[in-house]
């Protein structure tokens, strides 16, 4: 996977380069460990090891969810076992070639449908039939052009060509955005986690900024056990209707959606009820998992957006803040998220809102499994301990005790405002 890396504009590049070293500083005493920006565009590149799926727990257990998924997925096809520089090559969109075919299913036939899945452990042996309990990784689906027999009953070096055609790109693939829709919602592990920061409880009032297509929405919903109320806004009729259709599956009834410009959601004479705008101090609690570069999403081997359009995003995350912070009310959490990786767009808007707003500090997150805030930025280092910032890690996968923060690039920062005596 080495030579696979995330092409971006010069220009874009320049400005991250202004926040990680051209060289890795792990091993050098002077520096603060930081990853290179050429680890980090490599790490861009590929896509995180998990696919993680967020249960609707108002209607199922987890353990109940996870027999639905086996057997549901075990329902869809047949299974094929790949060696892992295989599955590695179609996460980059080859076919699978007969020789990387390590195990297949005794009834497979040419012309079927299957799934193909990584032998990430490399324990998988040439010829296995039987449905493969090691670690495996779903790297897409696609048809085979040859059966069982012809494949493992001719010499390895004679087998050539493509075994399986692959017909679903890459980590699209898995199609579970349909699949079970009432029982699970596909979500990047840091984007549940910003649910979980947020901690609403049943009965509250809760804001999500910026919710479509309501995947934090709905999280939010369900953790008050559909109890309180919940205003989830997005800027068009289109993604508002997103939201809904994900409310609906989930059948929550706590959440009220509307379009409406969220820079415009505070007013001094606004109502409680009904739609925006709402009055100052409102809310219990605030979501800003707001517009932003998107430069954490992997994998990406090439990135056009240009540098005017990066340096858009922090002038309209300020006013979405500005609006945001005046929406809590004092003792209330704001919690702000962001799936890219400038400090620009995280450090930089964090230290902003310290500094323009004295009564928002920032707090202690549950779960922090993420790294802290980077090095060398505007935020001391007390504050860079409290955000979490998912990105590639220093550790060796050894190193790490399980690999399952191997996710996208996110941001996540958590504000109470405090309650001043007046
Ligand atoms: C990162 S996405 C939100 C993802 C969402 N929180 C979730 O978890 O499913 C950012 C959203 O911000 C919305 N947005 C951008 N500008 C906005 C504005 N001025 N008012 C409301 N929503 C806005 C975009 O339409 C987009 O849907």
């Amino acid at each position: 996977m080495d030579d696979e890396i995330l092409v971006l504009e010069k220009d874009v590049e320049a400005v991250l380069a202004r926040s990680y070293p051209k060289q890795d500083t792990r091993n050098d005493d002077k520096y603060l460990a930081c990853v290179s920006l050429t680890d980090l565009l490599r790490w861009l590149a590929v896509p995180p090891l998990y696919t993680t799926l967020r249960v609707n727990t108002t209607a199922v257990t987890a353990i109940e969810a996870k027999e639905l998924l086996k057997a549901e997925l075990k329902k869809a096809e047949k299974e094929v076992i790949v060696d892992l520089p295989c599955g590695m090559a179609v996460l980059r969109g080859a076919d699978v070639f007969k020789q990387g075919i390590l195990g297949a299913p005794s009834t497979m036939l040419a012309g079927e449908r299957v799934k193909v899945m990584a032998d990430v452990d490399g324990s998988c042996l040439r010829g296995f039939t039987k449905e493969y309990q090691g670690r495996k990784m779903y790297v897409g689906t696609g048809v085979s052009t040859v059966s069982r027999e012809e494949l493992f009953c001719t010499k390895s070096e004679t087998l050539r060509g493509v075994g399986i055609q692959m017909t679903e790109a890459l980590y699209q693939a898995p199609s579970l955005s349909n699949t079970l829709s009432s029982v699970v919602f596909p979500q990047n592990l840091p984007s549940v986690i910003c649910g979980h920061v947020l901690d609403p409880k049943p009965g509250q009032t809760v804001l999500d900024v910026c919710a479509a297509p309501g995947g934090k929405t709905t999280h939010i919903a369900m953790l008050m056990k559909n109890q309180g109320r919940v205003i989830a806004l997005d800027k068009t009729t289109d993604k508002v209707s997103r939201i809904q259709t994900s409310v609906d599956n989930f059948k929550l009834t706590c959440v009220e959606t509307f379009a409406f410009d969220a820079r415009k959601a505070a007013a001094q004479d606004a109502e409680m009820s009904g739609g925006p705008p709402y009055p100052p101090a409102m809310f219990d609690c605030v979501l800003l998992d707001g517009p932003c570069s998107a430069l954490g999403q992997r994998p990406s081997v090439r990135n056009k957006m240009n540098a005017s359009t990066l340096a858009s995003f922090p002038k309209l995350q300020r006013m979405l803040l500005t609006t945001a912070v005046s929406l809590v009310r004092p003792g209330g959490v704001l919690v702000y998220s962001t799936c890219t990786i400038p400090v620009e767009e995280n450090e930089d808007q964090v230290a902003w809102v310290l500094d323009t707003y004295p009564d928002m500090v920032l707090e202690r997150q549950t779960p922090h499994l993420g790294g802290c805030g980077l090095p060398h930025t505007q935020l001391s280092e007390t504050d860079r301990s409290l955000v979490q910032r998912f990105g590639p890690s220093l550790q060796t996968d050894e190193e790490n005790e399980a690999c399952d923060t191997d996710t996208i690039g996110f941001f996540i920062a958590k504000f109470r405002k405090q309650i001043t005596a007046s």
